[in-house]
């Protein structure tokens, strides 16, 4: 069920050079691997490739040994902020994964879920920012995605929400049988999130920490 990742000599960028260069990457079915990095590292970009947003210049993304070529229902992605659909309410945000796939709309447990049973009609306005994150937690979670991609999910939040959201995914991927890549410039949320934590940098990726600790990371930052 779970999705796995092969990056293979990839050159990643926008036109003008490449932001990434030589990735070679692979992530196991079931992981959470955790990418740190500065800011303008290139983490987004990784992220945006391996959701099939941005396609590399050079080598090649496989995920499950078939070529990235555009996006996918079973690569689902939650972005810091504005991710969701401003004039849908949060049980119409979540049935979206849903409504592409034609599947049946049945997305009342994934909102008790993530705690936003009694809150399905309000809009992403009426919501506090963690509130937001839950819903896209639960919309990307509904459609039983193979590989969740997560872009600082909770870059924006305090830091008790942010406790209480890092708690929640724990609990949610449990139940679940996704791949996780998860993009994040806090050294403390990868060690805590991560299986596996890969540091961004110059360009590339200058390691895989396999046990990582603060002090290894921090080094290679
Ligand atoms: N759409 C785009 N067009 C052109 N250049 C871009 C685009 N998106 C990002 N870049 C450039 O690519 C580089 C890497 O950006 P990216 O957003 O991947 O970094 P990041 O590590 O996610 O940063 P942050 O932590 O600040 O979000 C930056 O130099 C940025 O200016």
């Amino acid at each position: 069920m779970s999705l796995s990742f092969r990056l293979d000599g990839v050159r990643l960028g926008y036109g003008h050079g490449a932001v990434l260069d030589g990735i070679d990457l692979d992530v196991a079915p079931g992981e959470l691997l955790a990418v740190v990095g500065s800011s303008g590292s290139g983490k987004s970009t990784l992220l945006r490739a391996l959701a099939g947003l941005l396609q590399p210049y050079q080598g090649k993304i496989l995920a499950d040994g078939e070529e990235v070529r555009g996006t996918s229902p079973d690569r689902a992605m939650i972005f810091q902020e504005d991710g969701l659909l401003p004039w849908r309410t949060v049980r119409r945000n979540v049935e979206l994964p849903l409504r592409i796939r034609r599947k049946p709309l049945d997305v009342s447990a994934w909102i008790e879920r993530v705690g936003l049973a009694g809150r399905e009609d309000r809009l992403p306005r009426e919501l506090s920012g963690g509130q937001r994150q839950r819903v896209q937690l639960a919309r990307a979670l509904v459609g039983g995605p193979r590989a969740v991609l997560m872009d600082e999910p909770f870059g924006a939040l305090d830091a008790q929400t942010r406790a209480d959201m890092q708690r929640l995914l724990l609990d949610v991927l449990r139940d679940t049988a996704a791949t996780v890549v998860f993009v994040t410039h806090d050294v403390d949320e990868a060690l805590l999130l991560g299986d596996r934590v890969a540091v961004l940098g110059r360009g590339g990726i200058k390691t895989v920490l396999t046990s990582a600790t603060r002090e290894r990371i921090l080094e290679e930052l």
